[in-house]
């Protein structure tokens, strides 16, 4: 039997059309008892990119401010970075607008299969998979020149024209992160994004979450770490759900309207030889509310050999990664990628 034929409406349908709960989103992991509980707020320190900028006085105590962030949590919340509160909220308005659409419509944009671009649910690719409770968009944006246009929505008018915008803010963004990462480990500013190669790449995530009638059983996004170098998180203003593990402990990220989630990937961890680690999160399902959120992944050139930063590695701190290339394909289903890069 094909994939497609274990391929479910998108959630979205079955909330509507008023669908039983399907034992398919049944979560199992080990963590599952953890579902339902009321979770510690995660406290992800605040980074200020103003204060990163090779002028500002404060950019010394910004730039370990980062640092600890990062070897701690391996995320940040990340404050005056350039993008407009405006463009924000536009951008998680046209994300709304586009799912409120009528199915027929946001068909128009629908994965084929086997492939990631597109409207759809999550990839899958077995009858056994237990599946997310969550409806995707994913698009390239980044070069402008590998976009498919065919899957940028044209409803609302706005998508696209944000979008663009959005992309262009998300990328200078990523850059800054990635100069101060470099140097808040003592590295040049240029090291991480000189691996990066000639043409790196963004997709974007608009992931849509409806209200779930058993969020005691079933997970918007298990447990998982970006296979990104870097993921920028715009979250939903109003309604919480990711959640981060520390210390083999969940706890759930508070929203702040203005700042954006930066999320350390794999390919990062390995640049940094595990200075940095990526971060495990899911998201919780909603028993009352959808929640939408836009995950950027910025990702290296696919041609790009990606190691640990020779500065990074002495007779005290062994290498610990191996070289890889084209990370972003190297996924397997239930599986924490990085380990297959460790040495
Ligand atoms: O919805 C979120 O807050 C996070 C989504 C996520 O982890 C992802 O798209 O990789
Ligand atoms: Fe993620």
């Amino acid at each position: 039997m094909s994939a497609s034929a274990f391929v479910p409406k998108p959630v979205q349908e079955q909330v509507e059309s008023g669908e039983a709960f399907s034992a398919r989103y049944i979560y199992q992991g080990p963590d599952r008892e953890t579902l339902g509980a009321r979770l510690p707020l995660a406290d992800i320190p605040v980074v200020d990119l103003e204060k990163l900028s090779s002028a500002n006085p404060d950019r010394d105590d910004e730039l370990k401010n980062l640092r600890s962030a990062l070897s701690s949590w391996g995320c940040v919340q990340a404050v005056n970075h350039g993008m407009s509160g405006s463009l924000m909220e536009e951008m998680r308005e046209a994300t709304k607008s586009f799912f409120a659409t009528p199915k027929e419509e946001k068909h128009k944009y629908a994965r084929q299969e086997k492939m990631f671009e597109g409207y759809g649910n999550d990839m899958v690719l077995s009858q056994e998979q237990v599946l997310d409770w969550t409806d995707r968009l994913y698009l390239t944006v980044t070069p402008a020149s590998h976009r498919k246009l065919k899957f940028w929505p044209r409803n609302p008018p706005s998508f696209r024209g944000v979008l663009n915008e959005y992309a262009e803010a998300t990328e200078q963004i990523g850059e800054v992160i990635l100069k101060s990462m470099a140097a808040s480990l003592g590295l040049d500013e240029n090291c991480f994004l000189e691996m990066y190669g000639q043409v790196p790449k963004m997709y974007a995530r608009f992931n849509y979450y409806p209200p779930c009638p058993r969020p005691d059983l079933a997970l918007g996004v298990k447990p998982h770490a970006d296979r990104s170098a870097l993921t920028i998180l715009l979250q939903d203003k109003d309604v919480e759900g990711l959640q981060v593990e520390k210390d083999r402990q969940w706890f759930r990220v508070p929203t702040i309207p203005d700042a954006l989630l930066v999320n350390v990937g794999d390919q990062i961890e390995i640049m940094s030889n595990g200075e940095f680690r990526s971060v495990v999160h899911r998201v919780s399902a909603n028993g009352a509310r959808e929640r939408i959120s836009v995950a950027v992944f910025c990702m290296p050139d696919k041609e790009s050999e990606i190691e640990p930063a020779a500065g990074l590695v002495d007779e005290n701190r062994p290498r610990l990664y191996k070289k890889v290339k084209n990370y972003y394909q190297h996924y397997k289903p239930g599986k924490k990628t990085i380990d297959d890069a460790k040495i």
